[in-house]
């Protein structure tokens, strides 16, 4: 059904001269027209699906049920009101759905400027990670550089969200360099670590591996600190590159951005850590050489091949040098990768208590999920499904000879003890078991997905460097 109406600030499909009286003297109708011209309100006003219509613009326009109840609304004062809340609240869904980064005719606030450094980033990854040599492993990162883990991207693009409203709403947020990063190591456990961080509110951290201080350091300062989120007074910036910790110049660049900067390592098993390495790049390569044979480089003479990455990575004591040359031990902090699976509560108030903040990430956010093997997390505020980390994160290892196995665990005990020495006291109990306790070394165990066995670690009272009972040691720290 057609109808034509020929209204606007002249004439309105309305009989009462008063209520014409009052919609002319209503200044959105009576000035409107005439500064928009004369179709602009017309488009307007059918978008908006009222009747008004300026003399010049006359069309057909179809009957609305709108129309028609704005027809039985006694008062066209009413009716203008109606019409003028009715654009405010347009108006401020569309702003607040730009502020949020889903519009693209307007410029958001920071989503689409983080989102482009970080996949900038990852993508610079990739391009820098090809050219070493030995390193099967080098681009094996990829997908953890991209945060690709976990719902991260979803997890990320809240963040960033979160980021870009809070921003809006407060100024005072700015985005500043990490107050502390995770260095390492990789396969250690780094990103169940920067995840289970990401739940504290006084965390802010990028969710894409960076890679500024070994891959990207020629781009400048102010490139890294463009890819951190915003973030208050109150709250940390954090970022993780696990191939920090391995990297020669790393130490010297951190420092000079801040010599304050607290740093901390996951460490893993060297040998499990050394597998699952290989697992990742095998995945990814299922043409490379058997584990057992890269591990070598005179098999028979059992001579075990240190520039292969999967084993180098593994000497940390050899690393940590090069960092003791810069920071005092007091600004590292060594968690368990093992002890993150097994205690993840517990390894968090470690690390959250070295990063001064607030214990809020408890026993209450992790689930343990029998399937996967692992913690995985939730928010207990709301009821929703926890989130385990992506299908790259605990992928079966290939079994591997054990006589292998146990000379590569040979080969590390050096440098374990060596590691031990230079750590404190708590590392010694969180660590020995890479040396003797095999009952709870991965590589002991065939692993199968849905199937996982994971035995708590067992603090038992085992050579301590330091002469106290690793127990009541641990429990005095915790
Ligand atoms: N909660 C949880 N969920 C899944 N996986 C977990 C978790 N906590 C620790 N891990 C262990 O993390 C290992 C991967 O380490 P990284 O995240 O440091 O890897 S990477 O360097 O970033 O690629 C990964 O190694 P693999 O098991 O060899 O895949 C896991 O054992």
């Amino acid at each position: 059904m057609l109808e034509q109406f020929t209204v606007g600030t002249h004439a309105q499909a309305e009989d009462d001269s008063s209520d014409k009286k009052r919609l002319r003297s209503n200044a959105l109708w009576e000035m409107t027209p005439e500064a928009l011209g004369t179709c602009s309100l017309l488009t307007l006003a059918q978008m908006r699906g009222t009747l008004f219509q300026s003399d010049s613009c006359q069309v057909p326009m179809e009957y609305s049920p709108f129309l028609h109840i704005l027809h039985v609304v006694p008062s066209s004062h009413v009716r203008n009101k109606l019409f003028v809340f009715c654009i405010m609240l347009s108006l401020w869904v569309y702003m607040i759905y730009c502020c949020v980064g889903y519009c693209s005719t307007v410029p958001n606030l920071t989503y689409s400027s983080v989102r482009r450094n970080e996949n900038d980033a990852a993508t610079d990854n990739r391009d820098s990670s090809l050219g070493a040599s030995r390193d099967l492993l080098n681009n094996e990162n990829e997908l953890d550089s991209r945060g690709d883990e976990w719902n991260e991207v979803r997890s990320e693009a809240k963040a960033v969200d979160d980021n870009a409203m809070s921003g809006f709403l407060n100024e005072t947020e700015s985005k500043k360099f990490p107050q502390a990063i995770i260095i390492g190591v990789k396969k250690g456990g780094t990103r169940a670590l920067l995840e289970f961080l990401r739940l504290h509110p006084d965390i802010r951290a990028v969710g894409a591996e960076p890679h500024f201080f070994d891959r990207n350091y020629d781009k400048g300062l102010e490139w890294y600190r463009e890819l951190m989120p915003k973030s208050s007074e109150d709250q940390l910036t954090m970022e993780k590159t696990p191939s920090y910790f391995v990297t020669r110049e790393v130490p010297s660049r951190i420092y000079s951005m801040s010599k304050d900067t607290k740093l901390i390592v996951v460490v893993r098993n060297p040998v499990t850590r050394a597998i699952s390495d290989y697992t990742q790049t095998r995945s990814k390569k299922p043409d490379i050489p058997s584990f057992e044979s890269l591990t070598f480089k005179n098999m028979s003479a059992g001579l075990i091949d240190t520039t292969w990455s999967a084993v180098q990575i593994g000497m940390y004591a050899r690393h940590l040098e090069r960092w003791l040359q810069f920071f005092p031990m007091e600004q590292l902090l060594f968690v368990s990768g093992e002890r993150l699976i097994t205690d993840p509560a517990g390894e968090m108030t470690r690390v959250q208590d070295f990063l001064r903040l607030r214990r809020v990430v408890t026993e209450k956010y992790f689930h343990f999920n029998p399937t996967k093997g692992f913690p995985c997390l939730k928010r207990p505020e709301v009821n929703t499904k926890p989130h385990c980390l992506g299908k790259t994160k605990g992928r079966t290892h290939p079994n591997i000879d054990p006589q292998v196995v146990r000379t590569l665990r040979d080969f590390y005990k050096p440098f374990n003890r060596k590691f031990y020495k230079m750590t404190d006291s708590l590392l010694s109990i969180l660590l020995p078991q890479y040396e003797i306790n095999e009952a709870t070394d991965e590589t002991q165990r065939e692993r199968h997905p849905g199937q996982h066995v994971r035995v708590a670690i067992v603090f038992v009272t085992i050579r301590s460097h330091h002469g106290v009972d690793n127990r009541s040691a641990h429990h005095k720290h915790t």
